[in-house]
């Protein structure tokens, strides 16, 4: 039986919070952190990093990026810098969310750079992937999710410094949640392709789900096959919903 990893339960706080109400959800995760065995991560809008990782000091909570940029330094007006995520404490960056490939445009070599970036920067990329609707209408769910793990992790990858993130586009926000067979499918399908580019350590790389997760279904959801954890939209905007997910996590 391979060693698995400890579940990561990570919230994207998306552009939701202002800086009183992020301090305070970051405050009461962390004052509720200590019973929970996943590892949990908040990952805030980008300005509110300094205030929330204020309120997560001391707390077994690590910080995360929505994104970050691939260029360590320079000319890119807005961009934020994976050197000064990990300055300001850091752990993980969310790269390739299913918004951001709509939004702006990115695609896979971009996602791949940004988690190179993120990794030489001393973080751990959260590499979203997943397929829309009507690819999954079509069945080509795991043909995306295939073609997008390969793209969008970089050349020379350390697993220690990537997690995925499965997260259908057509369950996101939407309330609709895969079946455990198709979740079970793709996360399967993940591993195998992750296996044959880091054989065993492949065993180590966290899998998340990602898609209307809530305190009813992350049970159901965090037991399924090669399922290690959840990458929380929504649901981590309530400090009580996001700490019952994540005490839904397995202990390993
Ligand atoms: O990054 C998180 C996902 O997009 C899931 O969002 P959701 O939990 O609101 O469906």
């Amino acid at each position: 039986m391979p060693h698995r990893p400890t579940p990561l339960v990570a919230g994207n706080w998306k552009m939701n919070m202002l800086s009183a109400d992020g301090r305070a959800l970051a405050a009461a995760v962390a004052a509720g952190a200590g019973s929970i065995a996943a590892e949990l991560a908040v990952c805030p809008p980008a300005p509110l990093l300094p205030v929330v990782g204020d309120a997560l000091t001391g707390s077994t909570v690590a910080l995360g990026a929505q994104d970050c940029h691939a260029e360590a330094s320079g000319a890119h007006t807005g961009d934020v810098a994976a050197v000064l995520l990990a300055d300001l404490g850091c752990r993980y960056a969310i790269v390739g969310h299913s918004e951001r490939r709509q939004d702006h445009d990115e695609g896979d070599e971009q996602v791949a750079a940004k988690a190179a970036a993120a990794a030489a920067a001393g973080l751990v990329a959260i590499v979203c992937v997943g397929e829309t609707l009507d690819q999954y209408k079509a069945g080509e769910g795991v043909a995306v999710v295939e073609r997008q793990i390969a793209g969008s992790i970089p050349a020379g990858a350390s697993p220690d410094r990537l997690v995925i993130a499965y997260e259908p586009v057509w369950a996101i926000g939407s309330g609709l949640v895969p079946t455990n067979d198709d979740i079970r499918a793709v996360h399967g399908a993940i591993r195998a392709r992750l296996a044959e580019r880091f054989g065993d350590d492949a065993h180590g790389i966290r899998i998340l789900y990602g898609g209307s997760v809530k305190p009813g279904n992350a049970t159901e959801i965090l037991a399924i096959e090669n399922v290690d954890g959840a990458l929380v939209g929504g649901a981590s905007l309530k400090a009580a919903d996001f700490l019952a997910i994540g005490a839904a996590a397995p202990a390993r």
